[in-house]
């Protein structure tokens, strides 16, 4: 049998319940044999993080855990002194697995709006598969999507069980996740000294404020 392992990448500055719920859906989705969790090193894209690679390993080692979700933590974007490009952590990724592996690589609405601005983005089909999860805000629609990308999705667009038995080059689109959260609201709800209790596991509000995070 195949073996599937799904990747959610991100800064994760910090870790919401957005992020948990879009792994736990995929992970009841897919069942993959392994959910990774790819903390960003240098977000190309962002501008800065305000967590130190420290802190938000720590901070999602403490979310998941919580949420009894198990996970592998691959910090090798971390590791990486070059800006975080997927398609190198892709690469490395096929590279460790070998050829047949199902390989999905999660995301939100957001960034499926913007994956044609993604370096080699269309070789990231080479590797892997994309899930994508709707995100209050962002049209999961063809039409709210960049038109190339729309191209690629007509292409892709396949069942769940062949993205689980086959290698890579497929999209599937989960259109029953609304968790309205980012962590940018987070980062200034907690600027402003509120609290942030809904947003955020329980766990990684006690290390934010254990660690003095957040405050400017
Ligand atoms: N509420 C959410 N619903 C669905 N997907 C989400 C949600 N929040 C984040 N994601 C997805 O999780 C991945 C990592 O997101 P990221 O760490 O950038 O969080 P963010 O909340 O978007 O951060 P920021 O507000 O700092 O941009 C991305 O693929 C993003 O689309
Ligand atoms: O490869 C790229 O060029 C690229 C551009 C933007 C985002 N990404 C990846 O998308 C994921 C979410 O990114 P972010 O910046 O919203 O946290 C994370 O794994 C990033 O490395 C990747």
């Amino acid at each position: 049998m195949t073996i599937c392992v799904a990747l959610l990448g991100g800064s994760f500055d910090p870790v919401h319940n957005g992020h948990v719920a879009l792994a736990a859906l995929f992970a009841k989705l897919l069942a993959p044999g392994r959910l990774r969790i790819v903390p960003a090193g240098s977000p190309w894209q962002k501008n800065g993080l305000s967590a130190s690679a420290k802190d938000r390993v720590a901070m999602l080692e403490l979310a998941f855990e919580a949420a009894a979700l198990p996970v592998v933590l691959d910090c090798q974007e971390i590791e990486r002194s070059t800006p975080t490009y997927t398609i190198d952590t892709l690469r490395n990724v096929r590279a460790e697995l070998g050829p047949d592996a199902s390989v999905v690589f999660l995301m939100g609405a957001d960034q499926l709006q913007q994956l044609d601005s993604w370096r080699e983005w269309q070789r990231l089909f080479d590797f892997a598969h994309i899930g994508v999860a709707a995100r209050p805000g962002f049209d999961l629609a063809e039409a709210a999507l960049p038109a190339a990308v729309t191209l690629e999705l007509e292409k892709r667009l396949s069942p769940l069980a062949q993205l689980k038995n086959t290698p890579s080059g497929l999209a599937y689109l989960a259109h029953e996740l609304a968790v309205d959260i980012s962590a940018t609201q987070i980062r200034a709800a907690l600027q402003r000294g509120e609290q942030a209790n809904p947003l955020i596991p329980p766990v990684v509000l006690d290390y934010i404020q254990q660690h003095n995070l957040y405050k400017i």
